[in-house]
């Protein structure tokens, strides 16, 4: 019998996070818009590593925040405005700049599904308000105005149609169409957000519109939640689980309910206890920033490395990409999701469908990283940030036999005081961290 929500905090809080969440442990966040446009950002610092300050807003390593750059009137992204659009060139006029004649949803949802994603979440509405759907409440929307297409329809079936998870973001509290006074700090960012109830209400329906015409699996809402609109919030988010039974939302919606925990970059908490989410771009931006170039984004061993990690602390790791604006996905993009994609091919039995451990990772005095998951009964022990050629590294309070994942690593084991000591022979081949199998090992 399927469970009904009535609109109150009580009945919400009685939902459980759906295991098809706690199995999925890899997405892809998609963050293309109007921003793709012009695709400017300074390379400065990932979030959480510098105070979110003016100095931060003024060199805003974030390429989806353009408008915002140039509205604070200094730094490089206004600069640069300056230099390639004009003084008097409004955000607005990159609408009808946007060409999305590269736009291939199919394309994108098979990198994803090689890349081994099971889940995906397509920003619908950014804060610049531009809508990526057909929406009734405004025409400022990408099936009136510039592609012409339903852009968010287009990907959901595509991505639906290779057997993944469709999700939708939608900046809830931030709407530049609605409050553009420049933020110039993090309070900014709700002491500045449109008050009205006008605006409560029109996120509310959009939120419906969204709810209702795409079911996504993962209402995913960023920043905050207009403060006018809190007391519907139930409604909402009731209407959200009545409707897609396996819905999943995250906890930005000023603190009020949660399913899953969020850290962004170096910005937030996790802790193993509750089900979380790591989100982040492969360089420093969400949306496509043309000068963040091979050199300056993530390696796919450091993003193997994040995902064993957030995965053995109960996380799932939703790595972003961005787009061209003419739907080009950057060539450098698409070679670490499918290099991703191969490891995931070879060691995913040691990450898909797999729970915490009791076993919290640790690092061997050799600096190897030591990261745990299991499944049932059986132990997957995950080694990292492993030096080139061979190495031993013990594992304590283990006993039996010890399989790698990958046929490539050349390796022996052998019990060692209360542990199991492998020593690698020779792993060059493969790319990431070494899964080993632990059958009845948990
Ligand atoms: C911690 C937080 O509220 N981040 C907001 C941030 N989220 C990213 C996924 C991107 O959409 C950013 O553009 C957005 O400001």
């Amino acid at each position: 019998m399927k469970k009904q929500y009535n609109g109150t905090w009580e009945s919400l809080n009685s939902h459980e996070v759906p295991a098809w969440y706690h199995d999925c442990k890899f997405g892809i966040f998609i963050h293309w818009g109007l921003y793709s446009v012009p695709a400017y950002a300074p390379i400065t610092w990932q979030l959480g590593e510098v105070p979110i300050d003016e100095n931060w807003y003024a060199n805003n390593p974030y390429a989806e925040w353009y408008f915002n750059s140039v509205n604070v009137g200094r730094g490089p992204t206004y600069e640069h405005h300056i230099k390639t659009y004009g003084i008097d060139f409004k955000y607005e006029d990159f609408v009808s700049m946007w060409k999305v004649d590269n736009y291939k949803p199919d394309k994108w949802a098979e990198l994803f599904r090689k890349a081994g994603a099971a889940y995906v979440v397509m920003v619908t509405k950014h804060h610049d308000g531009f809508c990526l759907f057909p929406s009734k409440y405004t025409d400022y929307n990408a099936m009136k105005k510039g592609p012409k297409r339903d852009l968010v329809g287009d990907l959901t079936n595509a991505v639906r149609a290779q057997g993944m998870k469709m999700g939708l973001y939608y900046s809830g509290i931030l709407d530049w169409r609605f409050a553009h006074d420049p933020i110039i700090e993090q309070n900014d960012n709700f002491n500045k957000a449109c008050p009205t109830y006008e605006y409560a209400d029109y996120a509310y329906n959009q939120s419906c519109e969204l709810i209702d015409n795409y079911k996504p699996s993962v209402f995913w809402n960023d920043i905050g939640w207009p403060k006018q609109g809190e007391q519907n919030l139930p409604y909402l988010l009731s209407h959200y689980y009545n409707n897609v039974e396996e819905g999943v939302v995250n906890d930005r919606f000023n603190g009020l309910y949660h399913d899953f925990r969020t850290m962004e970059y170096k910005y937030g908490e996790s802790n193993r206890m509750e089900k979380w989410e790591m989100n982040r771009g492969m360089g420093l931006s969400f949306g496509y920033n043309a000068i963040e170039e091979d050199d300056k984004i993530m390696s796919v061993e450091d993003t193997i490395s994040l995902l064993v990690s957030t995965v053995s602390n109960n996380g799932n790791l939703l790595l972003n990409i961005g787009p061209k604006a003419d739907g080009t996905i950057p060539k450098e993009q698409e070679k670490r999701l499918l290099s991703i994609g191969q490891w995931l091919a070879v060691n995913g039995e040691a990450i898909y469908g797999t729970r915490c451990s009791k076993r919290e990772s640790a690092i061997d005095e050799s600096g190897v990283q030591i990261h745990y998951t299991k499944k049932k009964k059986d132990l997957y022990v995950m080694l990292d940030k492993v030096p080139q050629g061979a190495f031993e590294v013990v594992i304590p309070d283990l006993s039996g036999e010890i399989r790698a994942l990958d046929d490539k690593i050349f390796y022996d084991f052998e019990a060692f005081g209360t542990g199991v000591k492998i020593k690698i022979h020779s792993h060059q081949t493969s790319i990431g961290s070494i899964a080993f199998k632990v059958p009845g090992g948990e």
